[in-house]
């Protein structure tokens, strides 16, 4: 209920009624109180009055408790003003800002009525920063490449090798992302390699990277993730420096991946081109200042700049829920300074800053643009590529959650999952070519034995495949693996942990449970046949004979008709027999009753009907109306 905001235009007698009963509750209250300093109890009331504010802004209707703890009240002390004022509300209920300013009043509070901030919209705001306010900011750096040309060797030799002195004693955390010094200067490294990630965080609209580290092992040459990395950095619009690893090997050769890069695109400096090439040996850590240095100098090309003082604003890089510390989340920090105490809306998952971390366990309070840090306040785990950005009102930000979270649900269910029992009609609507299973299960006899057994189903047109087999519960990762896959779960003789049930309840994952091979079986197989494409059947609904006929242009020839037993339907197939001949078998194209297009019309009704492409329809034909039904194969 939210209350009326005044007491509606009250008689004179009931105002002064009301007065009485006011004045009669503060005589009670101070007696009580009174009562309870003499007893040598607290002054409640003063030591609440102390720091009760002068002043307090509301931005809308909130609930009697929370406007009570904004104005340091109890709440059955505001819900007695409010009787009073002929407002009847309980703690959960929600009351306007008119009878806030009432209730404020009476404690000698001004009431500051804010209009509500437009939550989506400090979120997707691009605040313009002043150009006095920018200064430079590190680059951030992803680096990629094929499998094994050195990747990782790389992001480890560039970490080790350049720790600061000061620092050299934290002990490395792996957040996710990390910083390093050349001279007076710092990069910012991403710590997982590879495009996929990269492209990730790109899906869900997080640019990141500054500068692509494409790595090539000279005695390999260019590969097809090599070609897939250049596409992905292209395609994010982000400058690539070639990593020409691996040249300590005596096969090493520089120039031909030079040439083959070039075939892509990149072409070297030296070769009349823009692309800078660094030879490297991550192993033997060589060539790594050079690459570094390469690195400020294009990130000096570009004028990477950020405000620090401007909202706070980042990209959520890993997150994860730490049994200690709850969900903790490394956020690289993009525009302004993000600090402990702030409030931050994350995805779907707000919170006040706790604490932050960075990679070398340090603690720190406040952190710039381009700073990778850990943090923890969430209430929830965000997902990688989430954006952050900083709020003033924790109200505002749980406002904007919630309603992003709604949202999300909502789409969520708009996706079809596959269910066993919803298969048939999913692959009836083409949804599904290939059913595909988890199958988990106690003993690996019990694995073998079902993956064997159900691989052997086999059924037209449909394929069973089982996308993942294991010994053991099921888990969180076999429902991600599942939802991305639309697969189902069959759990034999296990059961899912906590996390997988709730995550499979979010990502609405089937998850089936047995004890006896047969019944996975038969079950399966019956979905299977229902897979299978439905024999039809006709089943007759009715019939009506043609009493006028009229020919309309446009409209073709009309059948004035009465139904005789059962019903016409508009979607109904139609067959005209003339003395005891079909002569024509089709659909029926519009139906009506009078002026008015109808669904449906029973026996004994008249009703005028076009056929689809019919025309040559004769008074005292008789038309019978079907409809084709799916018969489940047996
Ligand atoms: N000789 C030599 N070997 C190297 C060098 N860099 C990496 N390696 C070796 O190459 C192999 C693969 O290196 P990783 O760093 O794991 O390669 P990666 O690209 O991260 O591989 P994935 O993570 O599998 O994609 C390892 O055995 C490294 O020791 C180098 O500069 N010289």
């Amino acid at each position: 209920m939210t209350a009326a905001a005044k007491p509606q235009s009250p008689m004179a007698r009931k105002e002064k009624e009301k007065d009485r009963e006011r004045e009669e509750f503060d005589r009670k209250e101070r007696f009580n109180e009174e009562k309870l300093i003499q007893r040598g109890g607290p002054r409640r009331r003063d030591a609440r009055q102390a720091d009760v504010p002068t002043s307090v802004t509301v931005e809308g209707p909130m609930t009697v408790g929370e406007f009570a703890k904004l104005i340091r009240r109890e709440a059955s002390e505001v819900i007695k003003k409010l009787l009073f004022l002929g407002i009847m509300a309980t703690i959960n209920q929600e009351i306007d800002t008119d009878a806030m300013e009432l209730i404020a009043s009476e404690y000698g509070i001004t009431l500051e009525v804010k209009p509500p901030v437009d939550e989506e919209a400090i979120d997707m705001l691009v605040e313009e920063d002043r150009p006095e306010d920018l200064v430079p900011r590190p680059p951030v750096v992803t680096i990629m490449g094929h499998v094994d040309h050195g990747k990782t060797t790389l992001l480890d030799a560039i970490r080790h090798s350049n720790v600061t002195e000061t620092e050299a004693g934290g002990i490395t955390q792996h957040i996710g992302a990390y910083q390093v010094e050349v001279g007076d200067r710092k990069i910012t490294f991403l710590d997982t390699p590879g495009h996929e990630a990269f492209t990730t965080m790109r899906a869900r609209g997080a640019q990141v990277t500054d500068i692509c580290i494409l790595v090539v092992a000279a005695d390999d040459g260019v590969m097809p993730q090599t070609i897939e990395a250049i596409s992905h950095a292209k395609a994010a619009n982000v400058p690539i420096i070639v990593a020409v690893n691996k040249i300590d090997k005596p096969d090493a050769n520089p120039d031909r991946v030079k040439q083959e890069l070039t075939q892509h695109g990149l072409v070297p400096e030296e070769w009349g081109g823009d692309t800078i090439f660094v030879n490297i040996s991550a192993l033997k850590r060589q060539g790594l200042d050079e690459l570094l240095e390469m690195v400020l100098l294009l990130a000096d090309i570009r004028e990477l700049k950020a405000n620090p003082k401007a909202r706070p604003r980042g990209t959520v890089i890993e997150a994860k829920l730490d049994r200690g510390r709850g969900p903790v989340a490394t956020v690289l920090v993009q525009n302004g300074t993000l600090k402990v105490g702030d409030i931050v809306v994350a995805g779907t998952t707000y919170g006040r800053v706790r604490a932050m971390v960075n990679d070398r366990g340090k603690r720190l309070k406040e952190a710039g643009p381009s700073t990778p840090v850990e943090i923890q306040g969430l209430n929830g785990v965000p997902s990688a590529g989430d954006l952050f950005v900083v709020y003033d009102d924790e109200r505002a930000a749980r406002n904007l959650v919630e309603k992003r979270a709604n949202r999300e649900r909502e789409q969520m269910q708009a996706t079809t999952r596959v269910t066993l029992d919803d298969l048939y009609r999913q692959i009836r609507e083409g949804n599904i070519k290939e059913f595909n299973v988890i199958v988990k299960a106690d003993v690996q006899g019990s694995v073998e034995a079902l993956v064997h057994s159900i691989e052997k189903i086999e059924v037209e047109g449909v394929r069973v495949k089982v996308i993942h087999r294991a010994v053991g519960a099921i888990t969180e990762s076999d429902v991600a693996l599942a939802s991305a896959s639309n697969a189902i779960i069959i759990g034999f003789n296990v059961r899912p942990d906590a996390n997988a049930k709730r995550a499979a309840e979010t990502e609405r994952v089937e998850i089936r449970l047995y004890r006896v091979i047969y019944d996975v079986i038969s079950e399966l197989e019956s979905a299977m046949k229902g897979l299978l494409e439905p024999e039809f059947k006709e089943v007759t609904i009715g019939h009506a004979e043609v009493r006028q006929v009229f020919h309309i242009s446009k409209v073709g020839t009309v059948c004035g008709c009465y139904v005789q037993d059962g019903k016409v339907t508009r979607d109904a197939q139609a067959r005209l027999i003339r003395d005891g001949i079909v002569v024509y078998e089709g659909k029926v194209d519009s139906l009506k009753r009078f002026k008015d297009d109808v669904r449906e019309v029973a026996a004994g009704f008249e009703c005028g009907l076009t056929l689809e492409r019919f025309n040559d329809v004769k008074v005292g034909d008789v038309i019978e109306f079907f409809k084709m039904e799916a018969v489940k194969p047996q």
